[in-house]
């Protein structure tokens, strides 16, 4: 038998979120989480879906000749062949990110990977999930994201950006406002007043494309 995967949706749009944002990317959307967060905007991957070969989805992702994959879901990590799909996808030589919700464990993504590694706060109603373990694997080729619903998280969210240093460990530090929940400006004025060493990121193809899937 194959290494196969639940797959949902592998499409190329525009990056929109992260340090490749605006970038061509394909995006493959792997099915299942064992997460429920409050706000996510991706609930239509949680069944479903198609089991496909690693060689089924590498063949497609090669037809769109792209330099930049985003590997999502759903939990990516919760399937345990998107070790070997990552790893595969680099050797293919795309530039390859991860989005994970950061309650697994992290260790085995290969290290050319830029895992994007969410820190769940208070008002997902995940933040129990949260494995701290990874923190201490962070490089500067990984990125940490917040996902900030209101002011409480947004102080939860500093604090925690204080305490780990976590931008001397991640190439980035993300501060997204959760889309419905926060209004961007609000997020923005906020950082500039307490002069935040992150990056304020918008989810760039909801302004472009609303909430459709496969965009
Ligand atoms: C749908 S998740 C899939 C990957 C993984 N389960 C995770 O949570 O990182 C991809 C990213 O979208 C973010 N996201 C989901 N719903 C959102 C929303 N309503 N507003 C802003 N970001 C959202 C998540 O927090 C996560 O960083
Ligand atoms: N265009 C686009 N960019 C994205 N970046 C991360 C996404 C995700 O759902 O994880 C996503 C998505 O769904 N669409
Ligand atoms: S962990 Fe990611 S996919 Fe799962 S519910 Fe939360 S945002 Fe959605
Ligand atoms: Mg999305």
């Amino acid at each position: 038998m194959q290494d196969t995967l639940r797959i949902t949706e592998v499409f190329y749009s525009l990056q929109g979120e992260t340090r490749t944002a605006g970038l061509p990317t394909v995006f493959v959307r792997l099915t299942g989480c064992p997460l429920r967060c409050q706000y996510c905007d991706s609930a239509y991957a949680f069944s479903g879906g198609t089991v496909r070969t690693l060689d089924d989805i590498l063949e497609q992702v090669a037809g769109y000749n792209p330099r930049y994959v985003c590997v999502t879901g759903g939990e990516p990590l919760a399937q345990p062949n998107a070790i070997p799909l990552l790893k595969q996808l680099c050797d293919a030589g795309y530039e390859v990110s991860l989005e994970t919700s950061g309650a697994l464990d992290i260790s085995a993504v290969d290290p050319r990977v830029s895992r994007v590694v969410d820190l769940k706060t208070p008002d997902s109603k995940e933040a129990h999930r949260n494995r701290y373990e990874n923190i201490e694997l962070l490089t500067p080729n990984d990125q940490v994201k917040f996902v900030i619903c209101s002011r409480d998280d947004y102080d939860w969210a500093t604090s925690k950006l204080i305490q780990y240093g976590l931008e001397r460990r991640a190439g980035e530090v993300l501060f997204s406002p959760s889309h419905h929940d926060l209004n961007a400006r609000e997020l923005a004025d906020w950082v500039v007043a307490d002069n935040l060493p992150v990056r304020l990121q918008l989810q760039l193809h909801k302004y472009l494309w609303n909430d459709e899937p496969g965009r």
